[in-house]
């Protein structure tokens, strides 16, 4: 699948008391290409049994899941993994989860680390934040200049990740993000309906720009 659109990632502080699966659903609804399961949580049977649940949601709309931080998980589901720079060999995780699997790495807001990334075989580069985050305040600051420049030197799909919203989503496209990576500006909503308008709009970003 060409990996380009709205990247949901979920919150579990965000998505407590029942939100999960409605919530992730009108993500889906709305769009959403790729959906990361973030939970930091150390249960791992309600992780187990959460994440089969949001692979059948992600089977049903034509989307991919990917777990955060957690080989083991990814590889019991057969399904993606993200890495940040201290979550694990990512050479290793593509050799345990194969060539197809999708595998997403943490660059923050370096071009060495994509290099190391993308040599390691990685299927996407991520960077950020690019604005203020609540969900990772402390995450190191990167901008548009930085897509621009790793846009020139990679073929592989940027993901933007950040404060990300539909306001500002559209100068981290043009920069050359192929994925936006959203969880406030998308999961803080109130409303299912509300998510699945915003869904949609970051997704319509993608074919008018
Ligand atoms: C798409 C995407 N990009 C970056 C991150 C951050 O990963 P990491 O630095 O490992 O931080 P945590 O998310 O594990 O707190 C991500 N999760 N997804
Ligand atoms: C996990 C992560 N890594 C860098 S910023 C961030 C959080 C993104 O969440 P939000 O979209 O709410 O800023
Ligand atoms: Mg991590």
């Amino acid at each position: 699948m060409s990996l380009r659109g709205l990247y949901a990632i979920t919150d579990s502080k965000l998505l407590a008391d029942g939100k999960l699966l409605p919530w992730v659903d009108a993500a889906l609804a709305g769009g959403a290409r790729l959906l990361q399961y973030r939970d930091k949580s150390t249960d791992s049977a309600r992780r187990l049994d959460e994440a089969t649940q949001l692979k059948s949601l992600c089977s049903y709309y034509g989307a991919e899941l990917i777990i955060n931080d957690d080989l083991a998980l990814a590889t019991e589901l057969g399904v993606g993994l993200h890495l940040g720079r201290d979550d694990g060999s990512l050479r290793e995780a593509r050799q345990q989860l194969g060539r197809d699997a999708i595998i997403g790495a943490t660059c923050h807001a370096s071009l060495d680390f994509a290099e190391q990334a993308a040599a390691a075989g990685a299927s996407y580069l991520a960077f950020g934040r690019f604005f203020q985050s609540v969900t990772k305040p402390g995450a190191p600051a990167a901008t548009p200049v930085l897509l621009e420049q790793a846009r020139k030197r990679y073929s592989l799909p940027l993901v933007a990740i950040g404060g990300v919203t539909l306001h500002n989503g559209p100068q981290l496209i043009s920069a050359g993000a192929d994925l936006l990576a959203v969880v406030n500006g998308l999961f803080g909503a109130d409303t299912t309906a509300e998510v699945e308008r915003r869904a949609r709009g970051f997704t319509e970003l993608f074919s008018s720009l």
